[in-house]
């Protein structure tokens, strides 16, 4: 303590006001949390039971963190202006796979491609979607009736390149087929992203250069990194030869007339280019185009991320759906009240929006099982919450999901599967899981579409129940949480 107190002064007196076990010197608390990166994450949620279960400060190497789990100081940081970049550490993680895309930058690149991109993601283009998610949700249920009531499908796996082919098809602009392939090199690879990118976070001994760059570790993190990046350069040279035969075909139809091709091009991209479109014509402020290797970070990212974390979310909520069949039966219910006889329809915006409960077993589900399970600030400034304590520059502010989302005094008996607490009114940021104010989630319109519209066609075509003893998920809290073994369910078809 005392080593502390003299070593950093100012920092040290800001940090020791909240609550935390005492640092070690170079080490700080680093060898509490061990170098399992899985296990850490237990070890991290256990101190803050420990603690009090508030919010918690720690410790690692040089880094300060302070892990917030109180509404009103999550609501601190996420609604700031300027305190806008992400810790450090996390993008030295995550760089290696996403370059400078836009969750991994800051400044001017993170300013002008989130502008660029926000209008992919508005409510008015929100319609055309669903019919995406609608029609691969036929060819999602071609694979499931090949499965019988009793054997199991391990949602993961079909799940992934469904959620995949909507992505490339409403956003990238090239029709994919990954669902007959589950195999394919791309769902293999980028299976391992975050397992990789965790490791890379919590595993200190990664940081000593030379000894990760020799180990096996690197040589996986290396031939996952080509081969995630290979299929963003495939998608977008996709996309360019439908657009040169685009332009192609406008030339020759204009022939004999006068036209500004670029003209005729702006006005398409206008009317529903696709984000990747937008991309590719983008220019900067001198006037030159985007180069591809740019173009690849973010569709690399949204690749990933967007079909990733919608994935686990849809499969996790089945699985709750699963283990508790009144819930189940609840849902069907609504559903039955918005579609009438009609089960066998596929749901507009409209019919979303009606479904109160569903979204509200999703949230639950997301409680229990948090999709993201952490997210950070790195300071610029000193940060004064709410009490009047403050978090010094150059400290980390991290919203710590799975603490949260546990705290009995915002979500009472938290261990309880209990939907019916997300149809109450709650604190503004006592349940925030696409993050909030200016760096939140920029697809979490579509992603809502993507699951309600996914998990309602779903449970009206099939009963889902639990699969046999000795495939329960093995969850591991990663940067996303996901289970080791998958996700086994029997699906069952419904009669009307
Ligand atoms: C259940 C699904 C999803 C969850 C729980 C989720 C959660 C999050 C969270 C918590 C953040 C904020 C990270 C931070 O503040 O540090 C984030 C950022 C982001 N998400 Fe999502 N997300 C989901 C789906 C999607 C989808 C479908 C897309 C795109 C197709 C997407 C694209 C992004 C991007 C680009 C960012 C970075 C934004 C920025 O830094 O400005 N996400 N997401």
């Amino acid at each position: 303590h005392d080593y502390f107190t003299r070593k950093r002064g100012y920092r040290w007196e800001k940090l020791s006001e909240f609550p935390g076990d005492t640092p070690l010197p170079i080490f700080g608390n680093g060898l509490q949390l061990g170098f399992d990166a899985d296990e850490s994450a237990h070890k991290l949620l256990a101190m803050w039971e420990k603690h009090g279960k508030q919010n918690i400060r720690l410790s690692l190497g040089s880094e300060d963190w302070i892990l917030l789990t109180d509404p009103d100081d999550i609501g601190t940081i996420l609604n700031h202006s300027t305190e806008i970049s992400k810790p450090l550490e996390r993008n030295m993680a995550m760089k290696p796979f996403f370059g400078n895309s836009v969750s991994t930058s800051e400044g001017e690149r993170w300013r002008s491609t989130r502008k660029l991109m926000a209008p992919c993601f508005n409510f008015n283009t929100l319609e055309a979607k669903i019919d995406d998610v609608n029609k691969y949700c036929d060819r999602l249920f071609e694979v499931f009736d090949t499965y019988d009531e009793n054997s199991h499908v391990e949602l993961y796996r079909y799940l992934r390149p469904f959620m995949y082919d909507i992505l490339c098809t409403s956003l990238m602009g090239v029709e994919t087929n990954l669902l007959a392939d589950p195999d394919h090199p791309y769902l293999k690879a980028s299976g391992k992203v975050i397992k990789i990118v965790t490791y890379n976070y919590f595993s200190y001994w990664r940081n000593i250069r030379f000894l990760f760059t020799m180990s096996s570790q690197y040589t996986e993190m290396m031939d996952t990194i080509k081969t995630i990046k290979q299929n963003s350069t495939n998608i977008i040279s996709a996309r360019r030869k439908i657009l040169n035969s685009i332009i192609e075909k406008t030339r020759n139809n204009n022939k004999n007339i006068d036209i500004d091709l670029e003209e005729i091009i702006e006005s398409k991209l206008n009317n529903g280019g696709c984000l990747l479109d937008k991309l590719i014509f983008s220019k900067s402020s001198n006037g030159e185009s985007t180069s591809d290797d740019i173009i690849n970070e973010e569709i690399t990212l949204l690749c990933f991320t967007g079909h990733y974390t919608t994935t686990a979310t849809i499969s996790h909520t089945l699985y709750c759906l699963a283990k508790y069949p009144e819930i189940q039966n609840r849902v069907l219910e609504e559903q039955r009240s918005i579609f009438n006889k009609n089960m066998h329809k596929k749901p507009t915006t409209q019919e979303l929006n009606q479904m109160k409960y569903l979204e509200a077993v999703i949230k639950e589900s997301i409680r229990v099982i948090p999709t993201v399970t952490k997210i950070g600030r790195q300071l610029q400034n000193d940060l004064r919450f709410k009490d009047g304590r403050v978090a010094p520059a150059g400290s980390s502010v991290l919203v710590f999901y799975e603490a949260a989302y546990k705290n009995p005094t915002v979500f009472p008996e938290p261990e309880k599967f209990n939907p019916d607490r997300f149809l109450d009114s709650m604190h503004t940021f006592a349940f925030v899981p696409f993050s909030a104010g200016p760096r939140n989630c920029i697809g979490f319109r579509f992603a809502w579409v993507a699951m309600k519209a996914t998990i309602s066609n779903i449970l009206k075509r099939y009963e889902v129940s639990l699969g046999d003893a000795g495939t329960e998920p093995q969850f591991v809290s990663r940067l996303v949480t996901e289970s080791k073994n998958g996700i086994h369910l029997k699906l069952k078809k419904r009669t009307y």
